[in-house]
């Protein structure tokens, strides 16, 4: 079976060409101008839209088991495919926890069978994501794991994690943290600072995050095992990344599209749509972000796609969990706020979405190539569109962009050849 994706702006080999992409069942066939195949073939128009390859993303929560009212692996698969993402890699905050061999063959399993893109499985760093307990690294990497991480939760102490990374190194498998020190928290549930006291809210301090930052760059300096620090937020954390990164540490890091277009100064009232974890930083801070993704400090963007129902999500930031959606806007969002305006370029933006993520965790997956797998996304760049509660197919609403109107909204995605049907 053929289909060919005719006069599409092409993202390839790291750069965008007008072309036309030819698909052959499973697999790209070729990518050039002007392709002519026989009449048989189904052809898409793609005039005036860009045509990538299937966004990667390194860091979603689908929810299940565990947490089903929130997600399952079937709609959170859906939703990143609606987002035009076709490689993720999932999350272990479930219950259980996947933390053997025996729980994560199973949740690979699961993912398999329901997912319907690439899902990639990390498995914990330590049994219940709390303790000080290890997991058995060997044991989860020879089941599937793809990395190590406590995400949702710090490693509170520098000795866990530094046994953590000496069994991670010597497994090749990263270290993904969650940076957070809890005693520097204090039951803050936005940023500290000058909008935090002006609602008169819990702050929750900088140094939370750049201290265990600090902290595990000199661990992974001392063992040598691949540290990826999760939704990096704050200008120290960039400054001390730049500098690891000068001195040849393995460190990496990702951002999130909410980090890089929101900041407190644009929280105006208790709003839970605006409470996730790490907490939107100042407006210095996200100036730094942006840069740190434009000089190549920030490895990648990941959305953090955390969904929570509506009922967890109403009430007060005070009580309300944190985490917001991310899937379905992360592209049109980045698209209309970073590269219309022309802060970053859209080949920037889609190197950090597509190949830089793959890159992070050595997947085979971001690269529109001839004998590549057929995972492709095609966005309209020219449309306007406004977010509304009915474009999602997440069962997790709970997200600020809501109301904002924005360009580059997906039109289409392939996996493995196969475009993927959406019920909404
Ligand atoms: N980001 C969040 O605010 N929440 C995440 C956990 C996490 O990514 O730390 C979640 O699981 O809901
Ligand atoms: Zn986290
Ligand atoms: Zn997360």
């Amino acid at each position: 079976m053929q289909t060919l994706i005719k006069n599409g702006l092409v993202y390839t080999n790291q750069q965008l060409h007008h072309a036309d992409v030819l698909i052959e069942d499973e697999k790209i066939k070729a990518i050039s101008p002007d392709i002519n195949v026989s009449a048989d073939v189904t052809c898409i128009d793609a005039q005036d839209k860009l045509v990538t390859p299937g966004l990667v993303d390194i860091h979603v929560h689908f929810r299940e088991p565990g947490f089903t009212h929130k997600e399952t692996i079937d709609s959170g698969s859906l939703a990143a495919a609606h987002g035009g993402f076709t490689t993720v890699c999932a999350m272990p905050n479930l219950n259980p926890v996947p933390n053997t061999a025996q729980l994560l063959k199973a949740q690979i399993k699961r993912n398999q069978t329901d997912g319907h893109i690439k899902i990639n499985q990390y498995a914990p760093i330590t049994n219940d994501l709390t303790s000080t307990d290890l997991t058995d690294a060997a044991a989860l990497k020879a089941a599937g794991a793809i990395a190590l991480t406590n995400d949702g939760k710090g490693v509170q102490s520098a000795g866990t994690m530094y046994d953590a990374m000496l069994l991670a190194k010597a497994v090749d498998l990263p270290i993904v943290a969650h940076v957070e020190d809890d005693s520097l928290v204090r039951g803050g549930v936005m940023n500290a600072g000058v909008t935090a006291e002006k609602l008169g809210l819990p702050g929750i301090l900088s140094v939370s995050e750049s201290s265990q930052v600090a902290r595990d760059i000199a661990l992974a300096a001392a063992t040598g095992a691949h540290y990826h620090i999760c939704h990096i937020s704050t200008a120290e954390s960039i400054r001390q990344v730049r500098e690891a990164k000068k001195a040849g540490i393995s460190v990496t890091c990702e951002v999130t599209p909410h980090h890089l277009v929101l900041d407190d100064t644009m929280i105006t009232h208790d709003d839970p749509m605006m409470k996730m974890n790490p907490p939107l930083r100042g407006f210095e801070d996200r100036q730094a972000l942006i840069a740190g993704l434009i000089d190549g400090t920030i490895d990648c963007i990941a959305t953090d796609h955390a969904p929570h129902s509506a009922e967890e999500k109403a009430g007060s930031m005070r009580t309300a969990p944190f985490g917001i959606t991310g899937s379905e806007t992360a592209f049109a969002v980045l698209y209309t706020q970073l590269v219309r305006t022309r802060m970053v370029s859209l080949s920037q933006l889609l190197a950090a979405l597509t190949h830089k993520p793959a890159a992070v965790l050595k997947l085979n997956a971001g690269q529109l190539q001839a004998a590549q797998p057929a995972d492709i996304a095609i966005f309209d760049l020219n449309t306007a569109h406004t977010i509304q509660v009915s474009d999602f197919v997440s069962k997790g609403k709970n997200t600020p962009f809501i109301g904002d109107t924005v360009y580059g909204w997906p039109t289409a995605t392939y996996v493995n050849g196969q475009k993927i049907h959406f019920p909404i």
